[in-house]
């Protein structure tokens, strides 16, 4: 079966605050969807919306299952991986006990093999089992976010901010990574990042939210080339 992500007319906040006002897309299987747009304008939210952390009115479905309403446990046993922004590792806990936490809701045989998976993917993981998370480098924890992720062996992952306090090189690495991810295994990914140029590159389409709605749409490459998304979030004219 398909596993697109379907959104639409999504309408989500905090108590009161309405944060995103109908906001509509899809997301085809196996493909990378990057979410622009300035500070404020609801990115979080939205990641937040998808996998059930914040309760949202209209639809999500993923592979035709209906996600929203559901709590964010329930959300995750569909295959919907978060890594939120600040990476969500348990600081105390060591790296081996992060990566099986993210297991937790699909407990089986296969665990060990997914952990081997997951050291593939990140052999300076395995090197870090036994160490606190916290002991770890910035570049370090956000690897063990997304390894966390992985052991759910997500059909869709939610990436907030990877770049978020890295240098240069270490976020090179992490996209490359997601990139091989994303095409060894046909995760579905929606990435929220500022540094849009590193998203852009290893998305397929994008969309710019502001103000909590979708205000341009399209290929990776037709954003990349719209004067005034190069002008507020690429740093330069086209
Ligand atoms: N827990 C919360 N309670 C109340 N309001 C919130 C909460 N989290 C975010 N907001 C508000 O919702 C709006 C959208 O925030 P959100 O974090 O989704 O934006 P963003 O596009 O991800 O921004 P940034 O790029 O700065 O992370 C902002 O006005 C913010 O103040």
């Amino acid at each position: 079966m398909s596993t697109d992500l379907v959104v639409s007319d999504l309408v989500a906040g905090y108590g009161d605050a309405q944060v995103l006002h109908g906001v509509s897309f899809t997301v085809r299987e196996g493909e990378v969807c990057a979410i622009l747009g300035p500070n404020g304008a609801g990115k979080t939210t939205l990641l937040r919306a998808l996998s059930g952390m914040v309760k949202a009115r209209g639809t999500i479905t993923l592979g035709g299952a209906a996600l929203t309403g559901r709590p964010p446990d329930a959300v995750a046993r569909l295959g919907v991986a978060h890594v939120p922004e600040g990476r969500g590792t348990f600081m105390p806990l060591t790296v081996e006990e992060n990566l099986r936490l993210g297991a937790y809701v699909r407990r089986g045989p296969s665990v060990e093999e997914d952990l081997e998976r997951v050291h593939q993917y990140f052999p300076v993981l395995k090197k870090r089992l036994k160490q606190a998370a916290g002991s770890l480098s910035g570049g370090e924890q956000q690897m063990l976010a997304l390894g966390r992720a992985l052991m759910l062996r997500p059909r869709l992952l939610l990436l907030d901010e990877p770049s978020l306090g890295l240098a240069p090189l270490v976020t090179r690495e992490l996209f490359r990574i997601v990139r091989t991810i994303n095409e060894e295994e046909r995760t579905t990914v929606v990435v929220v990042e500022q540094n849009a140029h590193l998203a852009l590159g290893i998305a397929q389409q994008a969309h710019v939210l502001e103000t909590g709605r979708i205000v341009l749409s399209g290929t990776a490459a037709q954003i990349q080339a719209d004067e005034q998304v190069a002008q507020s979030y690429l740093g330069y004219r086209v």
